[in-house]
C-alpha cells in the first residue's frame, strides 16, 4: 500500500549517522513522500545536512526525539532496501566508536566500501566464464600453430574444467586476456557473461589436497576445529617456516565444509602475494580480497559477495575486519604482531584486537598466528584469556639457520658491507643459492652533509633530514614527501665538498652490483614496488630459484617463503637497540627473528649474519640463539616491573598547531581539567606530559603529546571519554586534537 501525505510521519524517528567529525547521530523524519517503506538500522539514506547533501546510515528507528519533532527535517530519500550494514557490523562499529573514542559517523563511513560512501546503489560487477567449443584434437593442434604454446596450454586447462573457468581464475593461473582473445577469435573457446554472485556460487570446487600434515600440524588443526561455532581465541605460536599457512588452509577447509565462511587478515597483501596465491591454488574458488589496491568496483563486489555469503573466503588487510559476513565461521590473523594491523590515522583501531572482539560477538574461533607474537597476546595466554598452540619445528624437514653476530666496530665497510660478509655472500652465490641483504632505509643515503662546515640538508617542513635518492636523483623527506634538488654547493659555506652519510637500499644495491656484476640484484623497498603487482613480479622472479641477491627493507621480513634463500645478511642491527620507545626491543627482536627466518626454508641449511657494533647486547645475544619465547619472557618481565603495557593501559592525546605553544596549551588545559575534576577521587589515571613530540614539527605543523596511563582499563576509558567530551565542547582555533587508544607508537 502506498500512502502519500504532505506531512512526514513523526511516529518514526530515524537516528542517522553522518560522515562528520561529531560525536553523535542526527534525528530525521521519514521522507514526505513516504511510500510505506520500512526502515531498519544499517540502511543508507540521503539527507540534507545544513547546506550539504550527504549520505547517512540509519543507526536506530525510534519513537521519540530529544528535539522538538517540528524542528526535525525529513530525509531526502531511502537509498537501500536491505541493510547494507548488518546488525553484527553495526554492533562492532558502535563498540569501536566508543572504545576508540571516535565519532560513530566517521567510523561507519570508514567501514563502507568507497563506492557505497558516495551513495551509489549496490551493483556487483559481472564476469565471464570460458569454456571450450566442440572440436577434434587434430584441428586444435592445427589451429594453434607454432610457438603459441601458452594458448595450447590454456585450451587444455579449459578442456579439463568441466564447467569452464572464470576469467579471474584463468588469469590467476598465469594466462592473459590476449591469449583468451586469440583462442576466441579462432572459434575454439566461448564465454558466457554472468554476475559475480552466481559466478562465485557455481565456481566453488572441492579443494586440491594440502600437503600431508606433520604430527604437530595435525594436532593443532584438530584443536582449532574441535569447537567450530564457539568463541575461543588461540595464539598459534609457530616458528618461522613451521607451516602455519598449511594449518590455516586445513582449518578453513573444515569451516567451509561446515557451511560457513572464513575471514583471514594479513598485514599487506601486495607485499606478500604468496599467501594469497597459496590459498588460491588450494581452494580453486574465487577468494574475495579486501585491500586498498583494488578498484572501487572490485572492492564493492568482494564486499557484497562476502555479505551475501557467496565468497567462502575473504582475505584482506586491516580494514577487512569490518567485512560483513553472512555466516562467519572463523577469523585468522596472520603475523598478528605486525604493526600494520593498527590504523595510525583518523579512526585509530587495532584490527587484531577487533578480530578478537568480533569473534567473541559472532561466536567463532579466532586464531592469532605468528612466530614472534606480540607481548600483548603472550600476556593474554599467561592470564588465561587465550589458549596457546605451538609448532616448535620447521615443516618439510627444513632446519633452523645458524645465526652469527659479526662485529663491525673496527672494520672498514663498503656500502655498509664488511669483508667477511661479502665473502659469505660470494660463497652462497657460488653454491647456486640466493641471498637476502636486509637494511631498513630506503633511498641512497639517509643524509647529506658539507664536509667543510658540517651543514646537513634538512626538510623545510619537518624536524628531519632529507634522504638522498639516486633513481631519480633528488632529495626527499620521508615524513612529508617534500622533495628538492641535490645541491652541488653547500648553501652555508659554498664549499663543493658535499658527501653522503649512512647507507640506504639504493647504495647497498649499487655496491652489490659492483661486487657481483654477473648476479641479478633485486631491490625491494617502497620505491621499487610502487607499481601495482610489481611485488608479485619480483616474487615470481625469485621463485625461479636462480642465484640472486635481494636487497631491501623490512618488506623482505614479511612472511616470504623463498626456498632457495640460504643466507640472510642484516647490515645493521643496532638501530633499535637504544631507542627511547619502550617497544623498541620487542620490535627489533621480532623483525630480526622474522628476517632471519627467511633463510634455509628449503632443503639446504641456512645461515644468518647480523652485523653489529654491540655484539654483547643481551637481546642480540638471545636473537643469535633464535629463541624468541625466551626473549619475550624476559621482555614481559621487564614490562611488568616497569608497569608498562600490557601491564597497564595507555591513551595518547595528541595536539597539533602551527604554533607549538598553542598545541601545548591545549594539552595543559586538558590536564588541568582532569586534575580539577578528579580532585577527590583516587588518582587511578596518571597523566604524563604534555611534551612536544619527538619530531616536534612535521609537514609544517607542531605536535605535542599528553599520555594517559592506568592499570585500570575502565578508569582510563572513563577519563578518555570525559576528555573527549570536554575537548569537543570548546573551540580550539587552528589547533587539532586526536585520541589514540592503545597507541603502538608514541613519537
Ligand atoms: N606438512 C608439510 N609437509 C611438507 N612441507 C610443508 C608442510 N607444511 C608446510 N610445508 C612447507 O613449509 C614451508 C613453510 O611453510 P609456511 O610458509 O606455511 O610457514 P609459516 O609458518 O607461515 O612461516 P613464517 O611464519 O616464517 O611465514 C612451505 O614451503 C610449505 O609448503
Ligand atoms: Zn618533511
Amino acid at each position: 500500500m502506498t500512502s502519500i501525505s504532505n506531512t512526514p510521519d513523526s511516529s518514526r524517528i530515524l537516528a542517522v549517522a553522518l560522515p562528520v567529525p561529531i560525536y553523535r547521530t542526527f534525528d530525521y523524519l521519514p521522507p514526505i513522500t513516504d511510500d510505506g517503506c520500512s526502515f531498519s538500522p544499517g540502511q543508507r539514506v540521503a539527507v540534507q545536512f545544513g547546506r550539504r547533501a550527504l549520505t547517512g546510515i540509519i543507526l536506530e528507528v525510534k519513537g521519540s526525539s530529544e528535539y522538538p519533532v517540528g524542528k526535525l527535517k525529513p530525509i531526502t530519500r531511502l537509498i537501500d532496501n536491505t541493510q547494507v550494514l548488518p546488525p553484527s557490523i553495526l554492533s562492532i562499529a558502535k563498540w569501536s566508536a566508543q572504545y576508540y573514542c571516535h565519532p560513530i559517523g566517521e567510523v561507519l563511513f570508514s567501514i563502507l566500501p568507497p563506492a557505497l560512501k558516495q551513495g551509489k546503489k549496490i551493483c556487483i560487477s559481472s564476469t565471464r566464464r570460458w569454456t571450450t567449443k566442440e572440436n577434434s584434437d587434430t584441428t586444435i593442434e592445427k589451429a594453434i600453430k607454432g610457438n603459441a604454446k601458452k594458448q595450447l596450454q590454456l585450451y587444455h586447462t579449459l578442456e579439463e574444467a568441466p564447467n569452464g573457468l572464470l576469467e579471474e581464475t584463468i588469469k590467476l593461473r598465469g594466462f592473459t586476456t590476449a591469449q583468451l582473445k586469440s583462442l576466441c577469435n579462432k572459434q575454439l573457446i566461448e564465454a558466457e557473461e554472468l554476475d559475480a554472485l552466481s559466478a562465485a556460487a557455481t565456481e566453488y570446487e572441492v579443494s586440491a589436497p594440502t600437503l600431508p600434515l606433520s604430527t604437530d600440524q595435525s594436532a593443532v588443526v584438530k584443536q582449532l576445529t574441535r569447537d567450530l561455532g564457539k568463541y575461543q581465541c588461540t595464539l598459534l605460536q609457530g616458528v618461522t617456516g613451521s607451516g602455519k599457512t598449511e594449518v590455516y588452509m586445513n582449518v578453513v577447509d573444515q569451516v567451509i565444509n561446515s557451511g560457513q565462511q572464513a575471514l583471514i587478515l594479513v598485514p599487506e597483501i601486495s607485499l606478500t602475494p604468496q599467501t594469497l596465491t597459496r590459498f588460491q591454488n588450494h581452494f580453486r574458488c574465487p577468494i574475495g580480497t579486501i585491500h586498498s589496491g583494488l578498484s572501487q568496483n572490485e572492492r564493492l563486489t568482494n564486499w557484497e559477495l562476502a555479505r551475501q555469503g557467496a565468497a567462502k573466503i575473504i582475505i584482506g588487510t586491516r580494514s577487512a575486519i569490518f567485512t560483513p559476513m553472512k555466516s562467519l565461521g572463523c577469523i585468522i590473523v596472520d603475523e598478528e604482531h605486525d604493526n600494520s594491523f593498527k590504523q595510525q590515522e583518523g579512526f585509530r583501531y587495532s584490527a587484531r584486537d577487533l578480530a578478537v572482539a568480533r569473534g567473541h560477538r559472532e561466536k567463532c574461533p579466532v586464531v592469532l598466528g605468528s612466530a614472534t607474537p606480540s607481548l600483548e597476546s603472550l600476556n593474554n595466554v599467561l592470564n588465561g584469556k587465550y589458549q596457546r598452540l605451538s609448532l616448535p619445528s620447521r615443516a618439510g624437514g627444513a632446519t633452523f639457520p645458524e645465526i652469527e653476530l659479526l662485529d663491525i666496530k673496527s672494520r672498514p665497510l663498503q656500502g655498509g658491507l664488511s669483508r667477511p660478509l661479502i665473502d659469505s655472500i660470494k660463497k652462497h652465490l657460488d653454491e647456486q643459492h640466493q641471498v637476502i641483504v636486509y637494511l631498513n632505509r630506503r633511498g641512497f643515503a639517509p643524509a647529506i652533509t658539507c664536509e667543510e662546515c658540517g651543514w646537513l640538508a634538512d626538510c623545510r617542513h619537518c624536524d628531519a633530514r632529507m634522504t638522498l635518492h639516486k633513481h631519480p636523483a633528488h632529495l626527499r623527506c620521508h615524513h612529508c614527501d617534500y622533495s628538492a634538488a641535490i645541491p652541488h654547493q653547500c648553501p652555508d659555506c659554498q664549499s663543493t665538498s658535499i658527501k653522503t652519510l649512512g647507507t640506504g637500499t639504493e647504495k647497498a644495491e649499487e655496491t652489490l652490483e659492483a661486487l657481483f656484476p654477473d648476479t641479478p640484484i633485486i631491490r625491494v623497498d617502497r620505491d621499487s614496488t610502487r607499481k601495482k603487482d610489481s611485488m608479485k613480479g619480483l616474487v615470481d622472479e625469485v621463485n625461479k630459484g636462480l642465484p640472486c641477491i635481494l636487497v631491501g627493507t623490512q618488506m623482505l621480513a614479511k612472511g616470504h617463503n623463498f626456498a632457495n634463500v640460504t643466507l640472510v645478511a642484516v647490515i645493521d642491527a643496532d638501530g633499535g637497540l637504544f631507542s627511547a620507545d619502550f617497544r623498541a626491543l620487542e620490535k627489533t627482536a621480532q623483525l630480526l627473528i622474522q628476517v632471519a627466518g627467511r633463510s634455509g626454508r628449503g632443503s639446504s641449511q641456512g645461515q644468518v649474519i647480523i652485523q653489529t657494533s654491540h655484539g654483547d647486547h643481551p637481546i642480540l645475544q638471545q636473537i643469535a640463539r633464535g629463541n624468541y619465547p625466551q626473549i619475550a619472557e624476559q621482555l614481559i618481565e621487564e614490562r611488568k616491573l616497569a608497569a608498562l603495557p600490557p601491564f597497564s593501559y595507555m591513551t595518547l592525546l595528541k595536539a597539533e598547531d602551527p604554533n607549538i605553544n598553542k598545541a601545548m596549551h591545549l594539552l595543559e588545559q586538558t590536564k588541568k581539567m582532569v586534575e580539577d575534576a578528579s580532585i577527590d577521587t583516587e588518582p587511578l589515571v596518571e597523566l604524563l606530559g604534555p611534551i612536544p613530540a619527538s619530531m616536534s614539527r612535521k609537514a609544517g605543523v607542531h605536535r605535542a603529546h599528553l599520555l594517559l596511563t592506568s592499570d585500570n582499563r575502565l578508569a582510563l576509558q572513563r577519563t578518555t571519554q570525559q576528555i573527549c567530551h570536554w575537548l569537543n565542547s570548546i573551540r580550539w582555533g587552528k589547533s587539532r586534537w586526536m585520541i589514540d587508544v592503545d597507541p603502538i607508537e608514541i613519537n
